[in-house]
């Protein structure tokens, strides 16, 4: 990619990210606020997540940056030689390892040729799973960065496991609960599922620990949590560790005026028709379904959710991924002429706008996987939740949402639970979010949980503060290096 001899003025930061959509999602949104706080940001992950984001926002394959407020945006993508069509189940440990050997030798070229074109990188920044990249950030006398996208309860869970500072469930004493600081009491299947001697995910488990080794590289944890939804937990960890909460980051206002000049990280194409549905549904009539983009469902799940839906009278739109090449589950088929019975009753799409959806008038509820960007989303968006978690930290966040910030019920309890809930359960608790006794409650507790989001990213709020804190240091250091003759990109 070229570099403009404007673009050489400008601090620099570098962000990578794992090819995951819960990786890229949080990444790319913090790369849009760091570039409208004047800097230039280069986006960067391997070429198999790139060509995905590509097809579904033609803008990343231009090689022009993307203006974001008083800076820019732009996109470089390296390949990993790795064939994504084999199936990565217990793979990903070999692709993780495989990853770090190229990424090692790839990123430092990178930076050198950012530098020969009178751009050099001030900062590096990346998500979980690829810790190695404070490694070639140090190597290089860079400073660095992590982007934490889950939350802080979750982070300080697997940081005292990883530590062995209280005990966790073991192979002798597996249904102890675990007490850790300043949060609730969690059950044994309420701990980040990963974290439990049974879970046939022990791959995640070391994908997510490898960042815990060399904490102590990095000048900054930026974590996608704001400081007033995990308080004390925050508190506690700012003790040990250089955290500074900077999200929710979708929820920033928004820095252009027109959707077709933004980038958004999707993997598959967006259904943009759901908006236009939704708009002719009644106030808070809608039960919206999504597992986010890893989860998939045993066949027979999906079957009684459809029975739940087809027997219930609520408007539903609902998310059903096409099955991946890798995964090994039965494609859920929906019951015989579900769609003609649901008419115009229901919808189901492949991929949809999820913040927009979130913030529609006409959805009342959110049947979520509690994936943590999901988490941030449906709070930040005042939705109430039926909890439907399945394994990680999504069972952690179940938790929260339910029974710390009281904006939902909890429909499942996650892997350890293991078994199939019936139509008739799924179809009860939808109604008891969207009408039950608690249902008002849960509304008003998640409006609040807006209300609070709107405020720590607006102008003076917490998140807000520690984003142009960091971008400070950023700069500091930059300066630093180079002398003080930079400027921000709107100086030019
Ligand atoms: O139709 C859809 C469905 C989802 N999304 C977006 O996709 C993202 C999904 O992220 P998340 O809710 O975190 O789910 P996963 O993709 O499953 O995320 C993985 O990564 C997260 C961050 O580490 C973890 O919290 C999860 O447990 C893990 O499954 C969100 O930003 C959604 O808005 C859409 O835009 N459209």
């Amino acid at each position: 990619m070229g570099s403009t001899v404007s673009e050489g003025a400008f601090v620099h930061v570098f962000l990578v990210s794992f090819p995951g959509q819960g990786h890229v999602n949080p990444l790319l949104r913090l790369g849009k606020r760091l570039a409208s706080k004047g800097l230039l940001v280069t986006f960067s992950a391997p070429e198999s997540c790139g060509s995905e984001m590509k097809k579904s926002n033609p803008k990343i394959s231009t090689s022009e940056p993307i203006p974001y407020g008083n800076g820019k945006m732009r996109f470089e993508f390296f390949e990993d030689d790795w064939d994504h069509s084999k199936p990565n189940g217990n793979g990903l440990d070999s692709y993780l390892q495989h990853l770090e050997l190229i990424g090692k030798k790839i990123l430092p070229k990178m930076i050198k040729k950012y530098e020969e074109q009178g751009c050099p990188i001030s900062c590096l920044i990346n998500n979980p799973f690829i810790p190695w990249v404070c490694d070639v950030a140090e190597s290089l006398g860079i400073p660095s960065a992590m982007l934490w996208i889950q939350s802080a309860a979750s982070f300080s869970a697997y940081y005292h496991y990883y530590n062995s500072l209280v005990p966790f469930p073991s192979k002798s004493q597996p249904e102890i609960d675990v007490q850790l600081p300043y949060m609730p009491l969690l059950k044994y299947d309420e701990i980040p599922s990963f974290l439990h001697p049974s879970t046939p995910y022990a791959f995640l488990r070391r994908a997510i620990l490898g960042q815990y080794k060399n904490l102590s590289k990095l000048s900054f944890i930026l974590m996608e949590t704001f400081q007033e939804l995990e308080h004390d937990v925050v508190n506690y960890l700012s003790k040990k560790f250089p955290i500074k909460t900077v999200g929710p980051l979708f929820k920033y206002p928004k820095l252009v005026t027109s959707i077709s000049d933004d980038v958004q990280g999707d993997f598959m194409k967006v259904d943009e028709n759901c908006i236009d549905w939704l708009d002719t549904k009644s106030p808070s009539s809608v039960v919206y379904i999504s597992f986010g983009s890893i989860v998939t469902l045993k066949k027979e799940q999906g079957e009684e959710i459809a029975y739940g839906l087809l027997n219930s009278t609520v408007n539903f739109l609902w998310v059903i991924k096409p099955p991946t090449k890798v995964q090994n589950f039965e494609p859920l088929v929906l019951p015989d002429g579900f769609l003609e019975k649901v008419g115009d009753r229901g919808k189901i799409v492949q991929w949809c706008p999820q913040e927009q959806v979130l913030v529609h008038p006409s959805v009342a509820c959110f049947v979520t996987h509690c994936g943590w960007n999901s988490t941030m989303e449906a709070l930040s968006s005042g939705m109430p939740v039926l909890a439907f978690p399945q394994w990680g930290d999504q069972v952690t966040d179940a938790k929260y949402l339910v029974d710390v910030y009281k904006v939902g019920l909890r429909l499942y309890r996650g892997e350890a639970e293991n078994r199939i809930i019936p139509r008739e359960e799924v179809e009860r608790c939808m109604r008891e979010v969207i009408s039950g006794p608690k249902a008002a409650e849960m509304k008003e507790n998640a409006l609040k949980w807006k209300k609070a989001a709107e405020e720590a990213v607006a102008e003076g709020g917490s998140s807000e503060r520690n984003l142009q804190d960091f971008v400070d240091y950023v700069r500091s250091g930059h300066e630093q290096h180079n002398g003080n003759d930079s400027q921000s990109i709107n100086e030019v």
